[in-house]
């Protein structure tokens, strides 16, 4: 990697077959970047390279041609120099431990919103367990996979620690329909990303419910006071929050039947199972996992986060939801803008 002279000599790995693997495979070689997309289905890599779709996660969107579709772990990141990993936070690290033979000194950035049960770690926590000699970053911000390849206009944060990283994927990831903001604040932007899930599927439900747009609005907001408080609690800087990993993405997926978290609460405020939304899905709802992870850490760190509790007691305590909102109106009224009132 380290010899190469030009930016436009970089080849890209892509780990993951979804929707964001295809969509960020797709703006990558369409700036004319050598990308290869390992993914574990044969039948999927086949149809990428001979048909250029994806139909399974993004039905009726062509892919750019060029994109290299593989099942061979150890050729997709052969020769990589920067590899995107687009993979639920669930199997994450499992499939970080895969690469680990083929992985240098490559930039490995993350675009997964999740956080790993158990642990908590941030997904990029795990890539610099895993994979210690990589320089590490995380995509993250209003980045609906389905907008992407239709090429409607929009822009995502990439953070690291690393500037080379950062002005790299600006260089690979930039398009007259994409633009890539960069930020020093790694945890912030990961964090943002992963907990914005949460308030999407209450969301999902508020629509479901016919609530109005004041409803929407109220949540957003007190969402992303929520949010800022727990990661600040968590060290995170609560200006992150302001920017488009925060309240950019919490917009989009709070507002768009695109999400499929906000699609999980519509089909849960519609009367079904939380199983059955999901397995309706097909595709991954990050928000279902975090909610718990968020709700213990909360409770542990004594972190005060009412739209949490109350989208737990529906979904894990099966509590009715008519009750719930109501113990939420009627709950305790606080300061509007808190963490800048008192910093
Ligand atoms: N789809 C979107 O609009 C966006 C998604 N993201 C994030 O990207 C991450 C990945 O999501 P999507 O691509 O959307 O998910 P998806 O549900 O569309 O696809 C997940 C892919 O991961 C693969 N996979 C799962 N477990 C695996 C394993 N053990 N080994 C190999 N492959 C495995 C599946 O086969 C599938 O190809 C998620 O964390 C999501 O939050 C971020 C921004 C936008
Ligand atoms: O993160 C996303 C858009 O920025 C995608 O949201 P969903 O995972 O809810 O589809």
């Amino acid at each position: 990697m380290g010899s190469k002279q030009l930016i436009a000599e970089y080849k890209v790995a892509v780990v993951g077959g979804g929707s964001f693997g295809s969509a960020l495979a797709d703006i990558v070689a369409a700036n004319k970047f050598c990308v290869r997309q390992w993914m574990r289905s044969q039948s999927q890599a086949d149809e990428i390279n001979q048909h250029h779709t994806n139909n399974q996660y993004l039905p009726e969107y062509p892919l750019h041609p060029a994109i290299e579709a593989t099942t061979d772990l150890a050729y997709a990141l052969k020769d990589s120099d920067v590899i995107l990993v687009a993979i639920p936070s669930k199997s994450f690290r499992t499939v970080v431990r895969q690469m680990q033979p083929f992985v240098q000194q490559q930039m490995v950035v993350s675009t997964t919103k999740g956080i790993e049960a158990d642990s908590f770690k941030l997904m990029s926590q795990i890539l610099e367990e895993e994979l210690p000699t990589a320089t590490v970053g995380v995509i993250s911000g209003p980045n609906l996979a389905k907008e992407i390849v239709a090429k409607a206009l929009t822009a995502t944060v990439v953070a690291s620690d690393s500037e080379v990283l950062c002005q790299t994927l600006q260089q690979l990831l930039h398009t007259d329909y994409f633009r890539v903001y960069s930020n020093t604040d790694r945890y912030g932007v990961e964090l943002g990303g992963a907990l914005k899930n949460i308030y999407a599927i209450v969301c999902g439900m508020g629509s479901a419910l016919s609530m109005g747009a004041n409803t929407q609005s109220m949540l957003m907001t007190r969402a992303l006071a929520e949010m800022s408080r727990f990661a600040v609690t968590l060290g995170a800087n609560p200006l992150t929050f302001l920017g488009l990993a925060g309240v950019g993405d919490l917009i989009v997926t709070c507002t768009s039947p695109l999400s499929r978290n906000f699609r999980v609460g519509y089909a849960v405020g519609k009367g079904q199972s939380l199983d059955e939304a999901e397995a309706e899905l097909g595709q991954v709802a990050e928000g279902v996992n975090t909610l718990s992870l968020v709700k213990v850490k909360a409770d542990e760190l004594s972190v005060y986060m009412p739209i949490v509790q109350g989208l737990y007691a529906i979904l894990v305590e099966q509590k009715p939801i008519a009750r719930v909102i109501r113990q939420l109106m009627l709950g305790e009224q606080k300061d509007d803008v808190e963490f800048l009132l008192h910093s």
